[in-house]
């Protein structure tokens, strides 16, 4: 084991699946595939372990601790997973430094102690060089994502000792292929050694959690409806009261929903043809490459010439502009329906299929945040196909049909400046997307977030009729442009578009083939887990140069509408709003899986987003 941070036969302290606690451990081997350690407990328990959970002994140090007999307290150790027949006195434990600094999540490591069985040292991890990180804000950062995953995973084992084995993502090594399953607390209590948790460890909850959960669910279709309903009032003002509710009859139309029905089959017929491209996603947890049909742009050019023919053949595209709430129910019936099917299906998966961001446990939460990191029919990849097909694709047709119908409730001859550079701006986005479509392999969507409500809904409905408000406010808000404007809106979007699209193809080259000419002479800080980071060229500006270049365009995407209404600047204040919680979410993950060469990363390059700003 070469290049790899612990060597075989180290002593180490490893983090005990599930919870704050570590023990010694000896390093049997490393596996590059996966990225993980195969590590021995003194009871000769053998599990699998990140590096992260991995400290080197040095970071501990032995406290003094006492035992309470308490029936109670006898009475919860009996649960734990890391109960032996045959106990040692000699094996450590610890606590880690971000629970044991603060009281309240010191007292609840107290009790998971307790709670745990175990007859151990216990030590208390000392400061690491790691965690003197130079930037403050960093370092807040870092120490309440600690202390709030400490408090969810602490607050869960008191009450939820028996599913500890099923929530981490530590990898028993022996005996894995025969146990899909988590063993009941009896079995693991007579057959300690063959414990075999597999379910990956949700990290701290998103989103607001599980209240978030309930909140989010109810209040994104809420939204839409009140966009929807508002962008056809005279006065489309956001700070407006909601507008009255039509009568419940006209929210579904049958036909709408055999439209969007008909729109999704077509786009999934593309999909399955053999033409373009199959390109290989990023190594799953297990090593795995999934293979995916990388055939947009294929699809979007079949798309706008079947769509030319019917409307040359007199399909009445306006439909799509009088008809846009019942197409947006129907939308959303069916990312309901999707989401439910997902939901059931990942209950039924092995757990190294879950995403570890969305295996909570709580059903609510799963269901939102998603459950199963790639869902797949066969080869066809539900995520990937609802990402980049029918609702992309779909925000250019809904586009394309705003402008008719501009043209035809203003009567113009040709649709105004306003419509066309929304229309070729947000076609452009698309086009692009897909053209490079292979890059989405490498982003956060389709390597870490399950398929769940949240992206059913965002790709099918909240994309296709929201992102389109723009072109619908236009149609009967109408905003003249003068020449210049138009020149200064059209550099903009250039300009963003430049960045958006050279420092996402510059990770992407990077990801694929570290050695790749175009990429191999930038700077680098390696990394324990064998991937390194970018630290010169666009990565090396800021931490997100793309969100920059993607914020630019959408500057550019909502000045055509002018400025006397807040709704076509809508998507301006969404998207800042969403590229700042995909950036801390981001750093999050990064923090986890990069650990201390994460922090160098942000101690050399300082903004997140904003040059010298943010
Ligand atoms: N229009 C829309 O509605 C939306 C558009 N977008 C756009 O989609 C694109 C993808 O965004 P998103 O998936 O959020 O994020 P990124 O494509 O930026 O992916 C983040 C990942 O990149 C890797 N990474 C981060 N820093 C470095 C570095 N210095 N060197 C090498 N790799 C690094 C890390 O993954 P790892 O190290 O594991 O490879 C990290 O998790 C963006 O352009 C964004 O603007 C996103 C959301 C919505
Ligand atoms: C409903 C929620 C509040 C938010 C849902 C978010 C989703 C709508 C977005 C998450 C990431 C996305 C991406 C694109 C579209 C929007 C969603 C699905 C993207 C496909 C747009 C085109 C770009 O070129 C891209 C880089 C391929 C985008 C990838 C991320």
């Amino acid at each position: 084991m070469p290049s790899v941070k612990y060597q075989k036969g180290d002593k180490v302290m490893g983090r005990w699946p599930g919870s704050n606690l570590y023990y010694e451990v000896t390093v049997l081997a490393f596996d590059t595939n996966n990225q993980l350690y195969t590590v021995e407990y003194k009871d000769g328990t053998e599990l699998e372990l990140r590096e992260q959970d991995i400290k080197s002994v040095g970071g501990f140090q032995t406290r003094a601790r006492s035992r309470s007999r308490s029936p109670g307290r006898r009475r919860s150790r009996s649960r734990s997973p890391a109960r032996t027949t045959r106990r040692s006195s000699s094996r450590t434990v610890a606590v880690s430094a971000a629970g044991a600094g603060d009281g309240a999540t010191a007292l609840k490591n107290k009790k998971l102690m307790e709670t745990l069985e175990v007859k151990l040292t216990p030590v208390q991890q000392a400061k690491t060089p790691e965690n003197n990180s130079n930037n403050k804000h960093e370092k807040r950062e870092e120490n309440n994502a600690a202390n709030k995953a400490n408090e969810e995973s602490n607050s869960k084992q008191e009450t939820e000792t028996e599913k500890i084995q099923g929530r981490y993502n530590l990898r028993r090594r022996k005996d894995e292929g025969a146990a899909k399953t988590a063993p009941s607390v009896e079995q693991a209590e007579k057959e300690p050694a063959k414990v075999a948790p597999v379910a990956p460890l949700c990290p701290p909850l998103d989103f607001g959690g599980k209240i978030g959960a309930y909140f989010w669910l109810l209040f994104l279709p809420a939204w839409v409806l009140f966009l929807i309903l508002q962008v056809n009032l005279d006065d489309p003002s956001l700070a407006n009261f909601p507008p009255p509710l039509p009568p419940v009859e006209s929210f579904f139309d049958a036909h709408a929903l055999g439209f969007v029905v008909v729109w999704i089959l077509f786009q999934a017929v593309l999909y399955v043809l053999p033409v373009g491209k199959l390109s290989e996603g990023m190594p799953l947890r297990s090593g795995e490459k999934l293979k995916y049909r990388t055939n947009g742009f294929f699809a979007i050019v079949v798309s706008a010439v079947a769509v030319a023919a019917a409307v040359h053949l007199g399909l009445d595209l306006t439909y799509i502009h009088s008809h846009f709430l019942q197409l947006g129910v129907a939308s959303f019936i069916i990312s309901v329906l999707l989401s439910v099917y997902l939901y059931i299906r990942s209950r039924y998966v092995a757990p190294e299929k879950l995403a570890l961001g969305g295996n909570s446990g709580n059903v609510v939460y799963d269901f939102f945040k998603g459950h199963e990191l790639n869902p797949r029919i066969k080869n066809f990849d539900l995520k990937f196909f609802c990402e980049m097909r029918p609702g992309l694709i779909g925000w250019c047709l809904i586009n394309f049909a705003m402008a008719l119908a501009e043209m035809k409730l203003q009567n113009l001859n040709s649709p105004s400046y306003g419509m066309i550079l929304v229309n070729v701006f947000q076609l452009l986005y698309v086009v692009d997307g897909l053209w490079n479509e292979e890059a989405i392999l490498t982003t956060m969507d389709l390597m870490h977030d399950g398929f769940g409500f949240m992206l059913a809904f965002g790709d099918l409905v909240w994309v296709p009729f929201t992102y389109t408000m723009q072109a619908y406010y236009l149609v009967s808000h109408p905003n003249p442009l003068n020449i210049p404007g138009v020149m200064a809106i059209v550099l903009l979007k250039f300009i963003g578009f430049y960045i958006f699209r050279k420092s996402n193809s510059e990770k992407n080259a990077f990801r694929r083939n570290p050695s790749d000419p175009k990429v191999s002479y930038l700077k680098v800080i390696p990394t324990a887990s064998g991937k390194n980071l970018l630290v010169s060229g666009w990565w090396g500006v800021v931490r997100h140069p793309n969100y920059l270049g993607d914020l630019i365009m959408a500057l550019a995407w909502s000045l055509p509408c002018g400025i006397s209404h807040l709704l076509p600047w809508y998507y301006m204040i969404y998207f800042i709003i969403l590229l700042v919680h995909r950036d801390s979410r981001d750093m999050s993950e990064c923090r986890r899986k990069y650990g201390s060469a994460w922090d160098e990363y942000c101690r050399t390059v300082r903004y997140r987003i904003i040059p010298r700003v943010y």
